[in-house]
């Protein structure tokens, strides 16, 4: 799906798609993490019936998966978070509409997919008390603060390459402003320079707390990994966390997030839910992010590759591979349910049970 996708977009696409910070270190060490995380099967246990069925963020939800929020869209397909989300609908797994979506959200959420709104922390509280506002009219099940952005990791693919969203690529729910603002020379990258006007890098856990008190709908916390801020986030009201390094795209040589989520999920002790991101390739990797503790994960890149290659039926087959690959992994490793499996026993390759 990857390399289908690749040859259909054109260059400065695939680098905001595949690009991390830095040296990408971390966006390597995403996959490796998961790779080495082992697995300790049960057998002799009745799998015959088993299903993955569970809850996330209060929606149920017929597999552990959600669709992380991930910015324009449209610039893979002309549908963008339409087909995204339509994709979603139909696999019954939840939509999260990032803040810098090329659809609106009422759009979005007329796809019939359940939906959660995703939030950066906004110069303007005006514009971001108003998002809030239009996510709860729209239905949205819950707000998703990410707080790992005061500002845009170091993107060098893009900065190399003078990346510039096309005009027609616009942030919809923010006014619609579009991309090709002047900025597309060597050692900029436009998008950068937009979210630097737009974010604000002060966000405290004030704010956070403030944010949860100006909104009656669950609050998400994106981009923990230090298990002292998962408490912080507890105390603050999160009614989730996303254990997250963004994707390897903010800050190069941050720790992956498979070796990040247990002291997280210890630090929680049950108070909030945990979910996953960053590195989830298949369904296997979805069983080793229960069996480490998550309530489930938030699947990124791949949901892209889908929708470049071949629109909303592309981000089904992708859904429908993570899923089928996930059941046959619950059944191989004697898990009836996703509670069994989120008490399998985990190694490290190289390291003891
Ligand atoms: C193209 C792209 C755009 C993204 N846009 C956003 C965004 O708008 N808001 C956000 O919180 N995270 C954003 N992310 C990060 C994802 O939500 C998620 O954390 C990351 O993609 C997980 O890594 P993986 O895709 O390698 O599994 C974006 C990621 C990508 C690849
Ligand atoms: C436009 C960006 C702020 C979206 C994002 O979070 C990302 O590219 O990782």
């Amino acid at each position: 799906m990857r390399a289908a996708a690749g040859a259909t977009t054109t260059a400065d696409a695939w680098n905001f798609v595949e690009g991390g910070s830095g040296g990408e270190h971390t966006m390597r060490e995403n996959g490796l993490a998961f790779d080495r995380v082992r697995l300790l099967p049960r057998v002799a246990v009745d799998v015959a019936g088993r299903t993955a069925r569970t809850r996330l963020l209060g929606l149920p939800v017929p597999v552990p998966l959600a669709v992380a929020p991930m910015a324009y869209q449209t610039w893979l397909h002309p549908d963008g978070e339409v087909a995204t989300a339509a994709a979603a609908a139909a696999a019954g797994v939840p939509f999260v509409v990032s803040m810098m979506a090329s659809r609106t959200v009422e759009d979005i959420a007329a796809t019939g997919a359940a939906t959660v709104m995703q939030l950066y922390w906004l110069r303007d509280r005006g514009l971001f008390r108003e998002l809030i506002g239009r996510a709860e009219a729209a239905g949205c099940a819950a707000l998703m603060l990410t707080v790992d952005v005061p500002l845009l990791g170091r993107r060098l693919r893009d900065m190399r390459g003078g990346l510039v969203r096309p005009a027609t690529v616009v942030a919809a729910n923010l006014g619609g402003a579009g991309g090709g603002a002047g900025a597309g020379r060597a050692g900029r990258s436009e998008v950068a320079l937009h979210t630097k006007v737009l974010f604000d890098p002060s966000l405290s856990w004030a704010d956070v707390a403030w944010v949860r008190s100006v909104t009656r709908l669950p609050l998400v916390l994106k981009g923990i990994l230090d298990p002292d801020d998962a408490a912080l986030a507890v105390d603050a009201g999160a009614d989730a966390v996303v254990v997250s390094n963004h994707g390897g795209r903010q800050l190069d040589g941050a720790v992956a997030t498979a070796t990040a989520l247990p002291a997280v999920v210890d630090a929680i002790a049950g108070r909030c839910e945990v979910l996953v991101d960053s590195g989830i390739r298949g369904g296997v990797d979805v069983l080793k992010a229960l069996a480490l503790g998550a309530a489930g994960v938030l699947v990124g890149r791949p949901l892209l590759w889908g929708l470049a290659a071949g629109g909303a039926p592309g981000v089904t087959r992708v859904f429908d591979l993570i899923s089928e690959e996930l059941h046959e992994a619950m059944a191989l490793a004697g898990c009836p349910d996703v509670d069994s499996a989120r008490r399998l026993r985990t190694s490290v390759a190289g390291g003891g049970c």
